[in-house]
């Protein structure tokens, strides 16, 4: 499984505002996870590119979690990564759905919980954090 990285918690993000995560790709990545929420367990989003792991080749592969259970997977049509690639992503949320901010794409995911702050943030996988931001 994808070793633990960066973890934040105690937060306090809230409708509108944005977690900046600044980071680089590794150069032989298989995949690395941004996770957004209220606990490990309790997860907003969990976006997932996948380089090759779990069977998966050049996917994005989003989740969300409730009480340690994943839910229904829900796989992007895009994949604007490439290994050593340094990026930053940007995440905000409403009540609605999640966004991902990338350079040349956007995603949305549905806030399946209704969570209305994000207390989680943790990065996992072949990601090297240089910075992050909330604004
Ligand atoms: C085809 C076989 C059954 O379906 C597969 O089932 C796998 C297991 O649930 C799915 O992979 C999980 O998909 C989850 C999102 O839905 C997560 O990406 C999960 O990995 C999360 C993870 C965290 N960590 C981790 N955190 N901290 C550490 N040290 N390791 N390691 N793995 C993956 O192991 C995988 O995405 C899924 N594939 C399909 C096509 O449905």
């Amino acid at each position: 499984s994808m070793e633990k990285g960066l973890v934040v918690t105690q937060l306090d993000v809230e409708a509108g505002e944005c977690i900046k995560v600044k980071g680089k790709i590794q150069s032989d990545a298989k995949g690395f996870a941004v996770n957004v929420g209220k606990d490990s367990n309790t997860l907003m989003l969990h976006f997932n590119p996948r380089f090759d792991c779990h069977g998966d080749v050049n996917t994005i592969v989003c989740n969300s979690k409730e009480d340690g259970v994943w839910g229904e997977e829900d796989r992007k049509a895009e994949f604007p990564f490439q290994h050593g690639d340094k990026i930053e992503i940007c995440i905000s949320f409403d009540e609605t759905e999640a966004t991902v901010k990338l350079p040349e794409a956007e995603f949305k995911f549905p806030n399946r919980l209704g969570m209305e702050k994000i207390e989680y943030l943790a990065v996992e996988g072949d990601f090297k954090v240089k910075a992050i931001k909330f604004s």
